[in-house]
C-alpha cells in the first residue's frame, strides 16, 4: 500500500509538528513492508488540497491529513472522487472530524491506525453557493450565528485551545447578531423561519465538542439539519452550555430534519462555514454525496460514529 501523509505543521498552535516527528519514528519502525510513504508539508493555506489532489494523481492508496479540521477538510477537496482513501492523525486544535468518526484522539494511535486499519465508505457533503465555487465537507457546515462565531475565532491567537476561543467569540458576535428571516428547502419543502443558525451535519461535533446535530451518522446516507429559530442573546446564552451534552434537543426553538437536498436563501447575505472556516456566503444548497468516501476508521467503536459495525476478522 502506498500511503501519502499531508502535514500541516501549524495545526493545533504548532502541536502538529511534535505530532509529526513521533509519526515518523513510528513510520521508520513499522515493520509491514508492504507500506511505502511519503510526505509533504503544507506551506499556507490551500496547500493541502494541492497535494493531495497530486497525490491521489500519482496513485497513492491512502492519503492522510496530519492537522485538523482544516486540513483535513484541505484534503478531501483534493482528493474527493479519486478514489483514495482518507485518513486522520489529529494534531488540530478542536479535531472534531475525529470526535465524531470514532478516530482516536490520541495521535499515535490514529497513526497506528491510518497505517492498518480499513477504510468504510462515509457519506460527504457539498455546499454549492450561487456565486463562487462549490466545496466538499465531511463534518459541519453551517450558517448564521456559527458562522459569525467562526469568523471571530479564526481572527483569534489558538493560544488557548479550541474551548476559550469559542466561547470568547460567541460572546462577542452575541453583542451584534440577531436572528435572520429566511426560507429553507429541505428536500423539497419550504419553511419559513427568522434563523439564528442552521447546522447541516454529517458528524456530529463541531466548535471543539458542542454536539450539535446529536443523531447524526457518518454512513447513513442523509444530513442531519440543525435549525434555531428565533432565539435571543440571553437565550443563546442560556442554550450554549447544553449543546455539549445535545441538550437542545429537547428545546422547542430548535428543529431538526434529516434530508438529502437543502437549499437556503436569506434576507441579507450570511456567511457559510465548512468544519469552522468561512467558505461562501449564501443563498446555496447542500447536497449528499452518500458512501462517497472511504474512511480508515476504527470499526464497531466510537458513540456518534456511524452505524455499529461486527469488528473485522484480524
Ligand atoms: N504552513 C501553513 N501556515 C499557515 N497556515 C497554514 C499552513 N498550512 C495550512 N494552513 C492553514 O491552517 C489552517 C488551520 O489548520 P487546521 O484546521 O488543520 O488546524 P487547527 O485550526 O489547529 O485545528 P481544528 O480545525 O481542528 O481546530 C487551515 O485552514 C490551513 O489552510
Amino acid at each position: 500500500m502506498r500511503v501519502y501523509f499531508v502535514v500541516n505543521p501549524t495545526a493545533g498552535r504548532g502541536r502538529a509538528n511534535a505530532v509529526w516527528k513521533r509519526i515518523v519514528a513510528l513510520l521508520q519502525s513499522h515493520r509491514e513492508n508492504d507500506v511505502e510513504w511519503e510526505a509533504a508539508l503544507t506551506d499556507g493555506p490551500g496547500a493541502a488540497t494541492r497535494l493531495a489532489a497530486r497525490a491521489a494523481e500519482r496513485g497513492y492508496d491512502r492519503i492522510v491529513g496530519v492537522g485538523g479540521d482544516g486540513t483535513l477538510s484541505e484534503v478531501l477537496n483534493g482528493m474527493a472522487g479519486s478514489g483514495a482513501e482518507i485518513a486522520a492523525v489529529p494534531a488540530g486544535t478542536g479535531n472534531d472530524y475525529c470526535r465524531s468518526a470514532g478516530i482516536p484522539l490520541d495521535p499515535m494511535a490514529a497513526g497506528r491506525l491510518a497505517l492498518s486499519g480499513t477504510a468504510v465508505p462515509v457519506d460527504i457533503g457539498e455546499m454549492i453557493p450561487r456565486s463562487g465555487r462549490p466545496r466538499f465537507f465531511l463534518n459541519v457546515a453551517g450558517i448564521g450565528f456559527d458562522a459569525e462565531v467562526a469568523r471571530a475565532v479564526n481572527r483569534m491567537p489558538k493560544r488557548f485551545g479550541s474551548t476559550v476561543p469559542y466561547v470568547l467569540g460567541a460572546l462577542r458576535t452575541l453583542a451584534w447578531y440577531r436572528p435572520v428571516p429566511m426560507a429553507l428547502h429541505v428536500d423539497g419543502r419550504t419553511l419559513e423561519r427568522r434563523v439564528l443558525l442552521a447546522a447541516v451535519g454529517l458528524g456530529r461535533y463541531y466548535a471543539g465538542g458542542m454536539m450539535i446535530t446529536p443523531d447524526a451518522v457518518l454512513d447513513d446516507g442523509v444530513f442531519d439539519l440543525c435549525v434555531a429559530g428565533d432565539i435571543g442573546p440571553m437565550g443563546v446564552v442560556r442554550l450554549l452550555p447544553g449543546i455539549y451534552r445535545g441538550r437542545h434537543r429537547s428545546d422547542p426553538r430548535v428543529e431538526f430534519f434529516r434530508c438529502r437536498e437543502i437549499a437556503l436563501e436569506s434576507t441579507r447575505p450570511l456567511a457559510i462555514h465548512a468544519e469552522g472556516e468561512v467558505v461562501g456566503e449564501l443563498p446555496a444548497r447542500f447536497r449528499i454525496h452518500p458512501s462517497r468516501l472511504l474512511l480508515v476508521r476504527e470499526e464497531g467503536v466510537a458513540p456518534g460514529a456511524g452505524s455499529a459495525r461486527v469488528p473485522a476478522a484480524r
